[in-house]
């Protein structure tokens, strides 16, 4: 039965259903609310607020109905969002982000909680598909992207698996251990590892001692340029699609500077290249955008709709560090804008987008390499079937110790998503994912669920001061980890109370790790209590 309209009625019931929600009692309120709505529906407030109590009660059909009840155009900002909310718990995460972004408009940006929806959202749409049957979540935090666990987990635990979505092996890694070029296999040869001039030394038995031992290895190159090779010919097709259609110095010249500079393979440009990552990886990633705009299917000239959906996969990754930094390797920027200039769709590559990508691949680059490559499988081999005698023995002499790691700096979409600690809660390990090299990560210690995950980016024996001051430089943010929090930078400050001491009485240092200073015990005895008790080992010093 409908009832006659009555503002004054419908506004006491409003009040009252705001007093029972404010209490708790969300069913009654959303009587009243109902109660308010029929006596004047035409009041905007009354349908937000009723949809917010059908959202609490997680009535989300109704809370969305309600919400579409009012005619888009003179839809409240608080109920794109409410109804942003609706959709993300229904898991429909894209309509969510639409509901979002309008509401974000309507305030301009001003509305952070707005933002905030939208980001975790997203958080959930990209990750979501990527935690299924682990035991770890990505959210939304105030650094960002961070993984917690959905349930406790033991030490030793396996949490997730992941390989990179780009990856180029570092320079110096790639001129002393050849690996696939597009999914870091070891391509070690026994002549590689023994050297071609003890090779021919040997006898035809110590060969064939060899030739047996070593697991048999077959590279194949590029066949344009000859200066990519792969595992297979199933990694080269997919390299090619990838990225190598871009880059290849047979059909792209102006790559070939790009591959006589890593070729180079020695810290060069300040080591900004070599110890990290290749400035190859950045290649790929221009290279792998405009693979995604020809995916697209475009003709011409893309729009900005097409770059921007191009380069989605790469806009997780966040990146900041000092503007300016391109100045210092202005070299490497010129033979990226010549390669991309010469590109059937052209990718301009000034400087800001430069110094973007440098900072992304910097702030998020994972190094990883195969557990096992084809030395180990020799050596393993050559073990088992040792006999005694002359050329087994001579074979033995001839070894070298282990060859130098492959590494690979790679991006990953989730591994990257772990924020640091100076005090590590997981390890992230080599590992065979999907049959190829990538990463595994596990729990150091037991963590609680609803525990986030933390990775450690730098050297942890160093003293807090570098510490801190190389995760400034290098990330950008000012760490106040557990054991940042805990540990002090000298005898100069009590780290419990900030005391100075004086030039001639500096303060005692704990006796157990050596890492932080106090002024009296009670400062010590305070410290302990508040935290430092979970800090305080024998840290490795280097
Ligand atoms: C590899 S990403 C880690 C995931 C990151 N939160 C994100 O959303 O991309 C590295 C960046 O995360 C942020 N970050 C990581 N650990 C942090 C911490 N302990 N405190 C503050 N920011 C941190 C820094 O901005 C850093 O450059």
């Amino acid at each position: 039965m409908e009832r006659e309209r009555d503002p004054t009625a419908a506004a006491m019931e409003a009040e009252v259903a705001q007093v029972l929600r404010d209490t708790g009692s969300h069913e009654k309120a959303l009587e009243h609310f109902t109660l308010a709505l029929e006596l004047d529906p035409g009041v905007l407030d009354y349908w937000a607020l009723r949809a917010q109590a059908n959202f609490t009660l997680k009535n989300y059909r109704e809370a969305f109905r309600d919400c579409i009840s009012v005619h888009k155009d003179i839809r409240p900002v608080a109920m794109w969002k409410i109804g942003g909310r609706v959709l993300s718990s229904l898991g429909q995460y894209v309509l969510s982000e639409v509901w979002l972004r309008r509401a974000s408009r309507l305030t301009e940006g001003n509305d952070y909680e707005a933002l905030l929806l939208f980001q975790q959202t997203r958080i959930h749409r990209f990750y979501d598909p990527l935690t299924e049957g682990t035991s770890v979540q990505v959210r939304f935090t105030k650094y960002g992207r961070a993984v917690f666990c959905t349930e406790d987990v033991a030490e030793g635990q396996e949490l997730f698996r992941d390989t990179p979505l780009v990856s180029s092996q570092t320079d110096d890694s790639a001129k002393a251990h050849p690996a696939c070029s597009h999914c870091a296999v070891s391509l070690l040869t026994a002549e590689d590892y023994f050297g071609m001039d003890t090779f021919r030394r040997m006898n035809k038995a110590q060969k064939a001692i060899i030739k047996k031992a070593w697991p048999k290895v077959t590279a194949y190159p590029c066949p344009h340029c000859k200066r990519e090779k792969y595992c297979s010919l199933e990694c080269r097709t997919h390299a090619w699609r990838q990225h190598h259609c871009h880059l290849c110095p047979s059909i792209n010249p102006p790559a070939a500077k790009l591959y006589d500079f890593c070729a180079k393979g020695t810290t060069q440009e300040k080591g900004m290249w070599n110890s990290m990552f290749s400035p190859m990886i950045m290649a790929r990633i221009w290279a792998n955008i405009l693979t995604r705009v020809k995916e697209l299917g475009v003709k011409g000239e893309p729009t900005k709709d097409q770059w921007a959906r191009a380069k989605e996969p790469y806009r997780r990754f966040l990146g900041f560090g000092v503007s300016g930094f391109v100045k210092q390797i202005p070299k490497m920027l010129k033979i990226m804008q010549a390669i991309f200039q010469n590109t059937e769709i052209k990718y301009k590559i000034d400087e800001l987008e430069f110094e973007r990508r440098y900072y992304q691949v910097a702030c998020n680059v994972q190094s990883f390499g195969p557990p096992c490559v084809t030395w180990h499988e020799f050596v393993a081999e050559f073990h088992r079937t040792a006999r005694p005698g002359e050329n087994h023995r001579r074979v033995a002499q001839e070894m070298r110790g282990e060859p130098k790691d492959v590494t690979f700096g790679g991006l990953y979409a989730l591994q990257s998503s772990l924020n640091h600690s100076c005090d590590k809660n997981v390890d992230v390990m080599d590992a065979v994912v999907d049959g190829k090299p990538g990463v595994v990560i596990r729990a150091k210690q037991p963590i609680k669920k609803g525990g986030e995950l933390y990775t450690t980016y730098i050297d942890t024996s160093m003293q807090r001061p570098q510490r801190r001051a190389w995760l400034y430089r290098a990330y950008h943010f000012w760490c106040e980890c557990q054991r940042c929090k805990y540990e002090g930078d000298d005898c100069s400050i009590c780290t419990q109370c900030g005391k100075k001491a004086r030039k001639d009485s500096p303060f005692s240092v704990c006796s157990r790790c050596h890492r932080a200073w106090y002024c009296s015990p009670q400062c010590q005895k305070v410290a302990w209590k508040a935290g430092h008790k979970k800090i305080c080992k024998a840290w490795p010093t280097n």
